[in-house]
């Protein structure tokens, strides 16, 4: 009986002990996604370093973040909306910002990464953050398409690194890809679900395969799109509605590749015709590439790419 109630009770504290492990964290990358996760563990009461390379990037970012948490003030304090600026700013001090990266690694418990989508560029990152975090930290990368192993590689924490795939935008969106790499110990994993739900939302399991669950059924769905339009099947207007109304998507392909960032979308499928050259359907699109080398990106740039197909 004494054992039962010793285990329990160890069992209790040991899962006390993950979910409180994770409360200092790091976001690496202030764009679309880290602005957005750094928003909603801060709004969880987690203490949130942001990073990116530049002061006037991160500017950018903490604004999009307390407009972001101005609509969710707006909706929550509809009746008093006297208490919606206190909400706010009571948020907005669990975020401070800084452009280095090694020097704030040093008291987080876990670091997030969402920069470019290029393996090079996250396994240079994780390899310096690597010697400057301490034993005890997580790495997790939100990366779409490239696989957790190949990013940890660059590390020696293998068992400390794993992926949380978070969906935009992210305030909205109730999901995160949890990704256990051969690597990946139980503990690390388990703590990664655990910080996932202190964020409000729901996790699933994944393996480390190509696309894990949603862009494995994602990107084929939209590079479909794109080439039943280029195939003259079919208007972008038109295939925007019929996915909304015919299959009940709150946005059509066209329109979520703008939403996306057509500089993230090439580089998903730059990297999967790489790895799979033959599969005309990860072909290069001349017409992507040109409206990324222009600069023209979607929403981020404010240009739509739904007007230029
Ligand atoms: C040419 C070659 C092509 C190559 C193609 C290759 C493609 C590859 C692409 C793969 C991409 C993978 C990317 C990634 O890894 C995975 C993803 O993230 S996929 C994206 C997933 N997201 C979606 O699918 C989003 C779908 N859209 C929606 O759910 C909704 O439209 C919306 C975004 C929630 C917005 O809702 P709407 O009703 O449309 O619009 P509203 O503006 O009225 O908003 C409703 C409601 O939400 C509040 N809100 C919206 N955004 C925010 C925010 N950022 N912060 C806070 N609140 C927000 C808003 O205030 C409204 O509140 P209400 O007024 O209703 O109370
Ligand atoms: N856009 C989406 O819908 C979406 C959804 C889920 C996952 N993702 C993934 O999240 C990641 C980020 O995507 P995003 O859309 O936020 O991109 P983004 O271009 O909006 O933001 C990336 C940010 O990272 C910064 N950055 C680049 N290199 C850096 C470095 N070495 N150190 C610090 N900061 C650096 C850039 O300055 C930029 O602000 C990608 O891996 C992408 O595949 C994107």
């Amino acid at each position: 009986m004494a054992f039962v109630t010793r285990q329990f009770i160890r069992s209790l504290s040991s899962s006390a002990a993950l979910h409180a492990a994770i409360k200092h964290v790091t976001i690496i990358g202030g764009g679309l996604m880290g602005a957005g996760i750094a928003q909603v563990a801060a709004s969880t009461g987690h203490s949130v370093v942001l990073v990116d390379t530049s002061e006037d990037i991160l500017k950018k970012s903490a604004k999009g973040i307390e407009s972001s948490l101005k609509r969710v003030a707006k909706k929550k304090f509809a009746e008093k909306p006297e208490d919606g600026e206190a909400f706010i700013q009571k948020i907005l001090k669990n975020i401070s910002t800084s452009t280095d990266a090694a020097s704030v690694v040093q008291g987080t418990d876990l670091v997030v990464e969402a920069i470019v989508e290029n393996l090079k560029v996250k396994q240079d990152l994780f390899g310096a953050l690597d010697k400057a975090a301490p034993e005890h930290t997580i790495f997790a990368s939100n990366t779409s398409s490239l696989p957790i192993a190949d990013i940890a590689s660059s590390t020696a924490r293998l068992d400390r690194f794993g992926g949380l795939h978070f969906f935009n935008p992210v305030p909205m969106m109730k999901l995160v890809e949890v990704i256990k790499a051969p690597g990946t110990s139980q503990q690390t994993f388990d703590s990664l679900l655990e910080f996932s739900k202190a964020l409000g939302k729901h996790p699933v399991s994944c393996k480390d395969t190509p696309g894990f669950i949603v862009n494995r059924l994602l990107v084929p769905y939209m590079l479909e799109a794109v080439r039943l339009h280029e195939r003259g099947h079919g208007s972008k207007e038109d295939i925007d509605v019929a996915m909304k109304l015919g299959a009940g998507y709150p946005m059509g392909p066209f329109e979520l590749l703008d939403y996306v960032g057509l500089d993230t979308s090439k580089f998903i499928i730059d990297g999967w015709h790489e790895k799979d050259p033959d599969n005309p359907l990860f072909a290069p699109s001349p017409l992507l590439n040109k409206l990324v080398a222009e600069g023209k990106l979607g929403k981020k740039t404010d240009v739509a790419v739904s007007s230029f197909i």
